[in-house]
């Protein structure tokens, strides 16, 4: 039996309960809402009552062995047409995704037992091979201005998640640091609004106005790379359709900003967003697009609040109550919903089901029906987590957010020669343009001021700097005009310096998933890079348990006279 991905009957439960209902991640409190949230919370928590562990507990397709068991259309199309390959992708493109059932088999890991496949997406393979933008059928005003920006074809997950979103579906996008997912969301808003859209027969009735895409980053800066890149794709004449509503930044000016130059996109971190909105200064309730950068991260207690506002408001039409039936019914012809990012938690999953229509998973060669992922249940033992089976589903989830091309060292050293350390690093591999990451604020500045001392540019980056001091270090870091760029957590997601050739953990990350956003700096785009961890000889069994976590050789390493010197690879336990 095949069933096509718009299939209705599924969301009949659906509706009743999806957008009506709502969760912010695994730990959101009952009295922290009002009774009818609470109630919704509580409508929507049911679905899923197993609990997974959030820091072990990242999911991927991979993770999920999902990725085998995608059917391509090939074969099919191959005996249809005899062999040959279909005229043009944008005749590919109209054939609508299906999804056929199979019998699940049982998975090798503990964890993956409990994760059953239902049914998997049956897709054209071509799609996701494509050598240009024409052949996704993007307009040609949008390509136009992507040839003049220099970028002629697309990364594979933009032609995974350019065809999905454009067949509306929503979409969870997941892939690697610095694979090109910004433009993988963009490219298909900018397809269907604003001035570089495709013509429709509707466009001269087309009565809409106001904000048409809402996107939400965690930070400042990511929010402002992202107002950067869509500046660069509209073009200067039409930069100003879109707005930035991050905080730290003047209010009034960019509530002025919204009236004078009615803007089509909306990007800002969810503080701003929903501050404004409340004010009833940004008005969202015929807004086709809400996208939810590094959503894993949104999803956090911080920003529950917030977040509830934003997905409450967004693309909902006016007149209609979250109670009243209609309200989810008219979101959901309303809104589209995107959610991003490299490491996806199963609260991830679990959100996209509540807040989406028929969400799918789409990474690069790969998309799968949301609906078709169950909760893989925590019983992962010792052994389970410390295995290095290819199989395991968490260090195989950490391995694919990590890109491809990094090569991973660590050294010791006592803390107090870490510096030190850090530059004889910075020589030895001869890199230019370095972020190093400390855990805290307050020793950022020493660090900047020994490597000074010692002949080596350097700049601290951290939230206590106002919005203007940390756009200008990052402007200056990204001209080139110092060389070690000093930071905290701020600057692990998200940021995009393409030049950057290395990054070295001065303090060791959290978790897994936080090493993974800090590597995920350098490399982007294929690029080369490295990652260097200087740890104390006591923290070395930390760097070993996340090298067994993300199924990658860290290797020892020291540098000395100017060169790196890697030691004999350890046993991996
Ligand atoms: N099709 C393309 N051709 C050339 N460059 C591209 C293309 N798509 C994106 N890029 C560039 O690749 C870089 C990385 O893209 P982006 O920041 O979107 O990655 P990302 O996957 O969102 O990373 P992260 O997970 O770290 O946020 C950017 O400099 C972007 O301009």
């Amino acid at each position: 039996m095949r069933l096509t991905v718009g299939q209705v009957h599924r969301h009949v439960l659906a509706l009743a309960s999806s957008r009506s209902c709502f969760v912010l991640g695994d730990h959101l409190p009952f009295r922290m809402l009002s009774l009818p949230r609470a109630v919704r919370f509580h409508l929507t928590a049911w679905h899923d009552t197993q609990t997974v562990e959030d820091k072990n507990g990242l999911l991927t397709l991979a993770s999920l062995e999902v990725q085998n068991k995608v059917e391509y259309g090939k074969k099919e199309r191959a005996t249809r047409t005899g062999g040959t390959k279909p005229s043009s992708r944008a005749s590919a493109l109209n054939m609508k995704p299906k999804v056929s059932s199979f019998n699940a088999k049982p998975v090798k890991s503990a964890l993956l037992k409990s994760a059953v496949l239902k049914k998997t997406l049956k897709i054209d393979e071509s799609l996701f091979s494509a050598k240009s933008f024409e052949e996704l059928g993007l307009p040609p005003l949008l390509i136009d201005r992507l040839n003049k920006e220099g970028l002629t074809a697309p990364t594979e997950v933009q032609s995974a998640a350019i065809p999905i979103i454009s067949q509306k579906h929503d979409a969870v996008i997941q892939s690697y640091t610095g694979s090109g997912k910004t433009l993988a969301y963009l490219l298909p808003i900018l397809s269907e609004i604003g001035p570089l859209k495709r013509p429709t027969e509707q466009d001269s009735s087309d009565k809409r106005s106001g904000v048409e895409a809402v996107i939400v980053a965690p930070s400042r800066e990511l929010g402002m790379q992202i107002v950067r890149e869509v500046e660069k794709i509209l073009g200067p004449n039409d930069k100003r359709l879109v707005q930035q509503l991050v905080g730290g930044a003047n209010r009034s000016r960019q509530e002025e900003a919204l009236k004078k130059n009615k803007p089509i996109i909306v990007v800002g971190t969810p503080g701003r967003i929903s501050e404004i909105s409340a004010a009833g200064k940004l008005h969202t309730h015929s807004c086709r697009f809400l996208v939810l950068d590094e959503v894993d991260q949104l999803l956090s207690f911080n920003y529950r609040e917030d977040m509830h506002r934003i997905l409450e408001h967004v693309g909902r039409k006016s007149g209609t109550s979250s109670r009243d039936i209609l309200g989810p019914l008219a979101r959901r012809s309303e809104r589209q919903t995107i959610l991003v990012s490299a490491t996806i938690p199963f609260s991830v999953i679990r959100a996209a089901r509540s807040w989406g229509h028929d969400p799918v998973l789409v990474r690069a060669m790969s998309v799968v029906p949301l609906d078709s992922i169950t909760v893989p249940r925590p019983v992962l033992s010792r052994t389970d987590a410390n295995s290095n089976s290819p199989s395991n589903s968490v260090n195989q989830a950490a391995v694919d957010s990590l890109p491809p091309s990094l090569e991973h060292y660590y050294c010791t050293s006592k803390a107090q020669h870490k510096v030190d350390t850090l530059r004889r690093c910075i020589h030895a591999l001869e890199a230019q343009t370095v972020i190093a990451f400390m855990n805290n604020t307050k020793p950022l500045k020493d660090v900047v001021f020994k490597l000074e001392a010692r002949g080596m540019k350097a700049a601290e980056l951290h939230g206590d700097l106002g919005k203007l001091a940390r756009s200008t270090v990052l402007k200056k870091f990204k001209d080139g005009e110092f060389r070690v760029l000093v930071t905290n957590e701020l600057s692990a997601r998200g940021l995009d310096v393409p030049e950057c050739d290395l990054v070295i953990n001065l303090d060791l990350p959290t978790d897994s998933t936080h090493y993974a956003h800090r590597a995920g700096r350098t490399g982007r785009l294929g690029r080369k890079g490295t990652v260097v961890t200087i740890c104390e000889d006591t923290e070395t069994f930390v760097v070993r348990k996340m090298r067994k976590q993300l199924a990658v050789p860290i290797k020892p390493c020291e540098f000395t006279e100017g060169k790196l010197l890697v030691h004999k690879e350890e046993d991996v336990e």
